[in-house]
């Protein structure tokens, strides 16, 4: 054992060797700079100085040479902490990103700077000293055994670059090694200037997130464009008149400029551009990386791509217009492209299906992209979208698509649960805590524990629960009501909710500091009235389902049923649809469902003249004598003579109930 004064000189020594540090910050909020000034001064470190900006780092650098320096990615003026980060990797100085922005895409690309590490603010003082003293120390073992922790980006695609293999192969291994850190749905390379439409390479991302190289000719044929148009077009590469990003409406511009960009965008449904161009022996090489977000590109990723000119210069050198690495003989392009097998998310023929959710819309892809990008992490993912939406399905596929796949996914639907035992529920309690608790209970979290727990309408959460849920997200453990010990638990969380959560915070209903913890990752699913070109697939989908599970003989639907579904305005969305579906299969004689009754139908349906074959499901009848009780209290909710008191139940019960049920305020009028 070490005596006190023993432990006291390895702190001294700590000490000492911490004062020897000079530590650069790079930030452009003066009171963050100020707060991690004191806390480093404090902890024996050295501050040479605070730099708002990109510039006046270079020159603290210059002047100050320090030894570690702490940034923020998003500075003032127009380049970004990663843009340093890459000139800090040259100049031999370890650096670590503190920021608030955990965007997927960013955190790609700042890792792609291989820093020392990451801490996300707001954090706390210990996790900073913390960080950089793993920082430090993993440096100096650097130093003294002088590896280089892992291979940058140029370098595995430089290694990629010369392997002896097939174009195609190195150009697919090259496109995994660039997405995340330029992520695309697209990548077109072509010889701008002079130009030279034979020679252009288009790699496109596959829904299993692989890639595949697809030539000029099966592209034509796929997007149906003529080759005489395409050779007009072709002609004119794209202007980028010298930008790089271009999102909303710059792209809007782009695509108006350049048909080829209008065709390629319009058949792959993609948003946003980022455009560099590589020079090599007085030719020129646009690289045009395609996105199917909008809004995707951002300053960090031009940042980010001229750092890697070179990598992009060693693309064209040795894999798209160089040697044929076996024969020697130039690269034609046509030999080198193989027939592209098209099985994209957005290819309405082969993909309908994502992870078993269905559907091929524009904005549901949207979703799913989001949902790719964040599945594997632990990030926190907030849903937001109507009731009815697929928002729990959502919550299901996150789960399944990370890596805590085989861990539990716990439920909790935060509207359904008692005032009283919201605490116990999810934070589990011990033997006699309160009256009524005979055993002691494992809260949803301990279940969770390894897993992800979905949070559903956590809008619907009372603000004392609020808090605890705060203290479990910010320090990772949770305490038994009853109990006297904290317990350590890893759990990924998803929350869903239909309610505007920012109108809830301004109303004070709804905690900021949580809103910003669980508004990390936010995905909005859109409601069914703005997707109705989903609605075919999503019928053939449940007349599946209910076929197979049922004694219905229904296979298929008219058209003119189908119309009718789609002239609907579904305010219950999917659920409602497949409920819909559901009842119209069991009441449907023969193979073909032929005419629907939808919710307001006019009595020239085919089925209200029969009322009394109509079968009500427990929705349909929950959903009336809510109706009916809320009429009779004149649209009252809460308080004395209000429907949840009628009806016994919570209001916040009943108002989830309403939203669920697709009940509208206009009904009850
Ligand atoms: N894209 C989809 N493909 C197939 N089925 C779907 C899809 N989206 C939703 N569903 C089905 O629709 C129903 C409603 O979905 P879900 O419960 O996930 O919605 P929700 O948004 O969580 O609703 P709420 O907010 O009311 O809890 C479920 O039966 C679900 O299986």
């Amino acid at each position: 054992m070490f005596s006190k004064s023993c432990l006291s000189w390895f702190s001294y020594q700590a000490r000492l060797n911490k004062m020897k540090q000079k530590i650069l910050i790079v930030e452009d909020e003066f009171i963050v700079a100020n707060d991690l000034r004191i806390m480093l001064e404090k902890a024996g470190y050295k501050v040479c100085g605070i730099a708002p900006s990109v510039v006046k780092a270079l020159e603290l650098i210059t002047t100050k040479e320090p030894d570690w320096i702490l940034l923020d990615i998003f500075l003032q003026g127009d380049k970004t902490g990663i843009d340093l980060a890459g000139q800090l990797t040259g100049m031999g100085i370890p650096f670590i990103y503190i920021s608030a922005n955990t965007n997927q895409g960013i955190l790609e690309a700042a890792k792609a700077t291989l820093p020392y590490g990451f801490l996300v603010k707001p954090f706390r003082e210990k996790d900073l000293m913390v960080m950089l003293d793993i920082a430090r120390y993993r440096h100096e073992q650097n130093l003294k055994y002088n590896q280089p922790s892992q291979p940058s980006l140029h370098t595995q695609i430089e290694h990629i670059a010369e392997k002896q293999e097939p174009v195609a192969d190195r150009l697919k291994q090259i496109s995994a090694a660039l997405h995340p850190v330029v992520p695309f749905d697209f990548l077109w390379i072509t010889k701008s200037n002079p130009r030279t439409s034979t020679k252009d390479i288009n790699m496109v991302r596959l829904a299993d997130g692989k890639f595949s190289l697809i030539d000029n000719q099966s592209l034509l044929k796929a997007m149906n464009v003529s080759v005489r148009d395409f050779k007009t077009w072709n002609n004119s590469a794209i202007n980028a008149n010298g930008k790089s990003i271009f999102n909303g409406y710059d792209f809007r511009k782009l695509r108006m400029e350049s048909p080829w960009t209008q065709a390629l965008s319009d058949h792959y449904q993609l948003e946003s551009a980022l455009i560099t161009e590589v020079e090599r022996a007085g030719e020129w090489f646009q690289f045009v990386f395609f996105n199917q977000l909008s809004d995707l590109y951002t300053k960090v990723h031009t940042g980010i791509i001229n750092q890697f000119s070179k990598s992009l210069e060693i693309i064209v050198d040795k894999v798209v217009y160089g040697k044929d690495p076996v024969s020697g003989t130039p690269l034609p392009a046509s030999n080198i492209i193989e027939k592209p097998v098209i099985t994209r998310v957005s290819d309405p023929e082969n993909t309908q299906d994502f992870n078993g959710i269905t559907g091929n819309s524009k904005l549901l892809h949207a979703a799913f992209k989001k949902l790719e990008l964040v599945a594997p992490d632990d990030t926190s993912v907030l849903i937001l979208g109507e009731s009815g939406t697929g928002k729990e399905k959502i919550a299901q596929t996150i789960h399944k698509l990370s890596p805590r796949k085989n861990k539990p996914l716990v439920t909790v639907n935060c509207a359904a649960l008692p005032l009283t035992l919201i605490e116990s529920e999810l934070f589990g309690h011990e033997k006699g805590s309160f009256t009524g608790a005979n055993d002691k209970r494992i809260g949803k979290f301990e279940q969770a524990d390894g897993g992800s727990i979905f949070l559903d309408e956590i809008g619907e959460l009372p603000l004392e629960a609020q808090v605890k849920l705060l203290r479990v997200l910010q320090e990772k453990e949770i305490e038994r009501l009853g109990g006297n010990y904290t317990k350590k638990i890893n759990v990924r969380i998803i929350t869903a909710t239909n309610r505007n959560l920012e109108k809830e915070v301004a109303e004070g209903r709804f905690r900021l500091d949580l809103y910003y913890r669980l508004n990390v990752f936010p995905i909005e699913l859109p409601a069914l009235r703005d997707r109705k070109e989903d609605i075919p697939l999503l019928v053939d989908h449940f007349i599946a389902k209910y076929g197979k599970k049922g004694s219905s003989g229904v296979t298929q639907i008219s058209d003119a049923a189908l119309n009718e579904l789609q002239d609907y305005d579904w305010p219950g969305n999917i659920r409602e649809l497949e409920h819909l579906i559901e009842r119209t299969m069991l009441l449907t004689e023969g193979d073909t469902i032929t005419h629907i009754e939808l919710p307001g139908a006019a009595s020239a349906n085919h089925f209200s003249s029969e009322d009394h074959f109509k079968v009500k499901t427990m929705e349909e009848m929950e959903r009336d004598h809510i109706l009916n009780v809320l009429k009779m209290c004149k649209g009252k909710v809460f308080g004395a003579g209000g429907a949840a008191e009628i009806l016994n139940i919570p209001s916040t019960t009943l108002n989830s109930k309403i939203k669920k049920l697709g009940i509208k305020f206009e009904f009850v009028k």
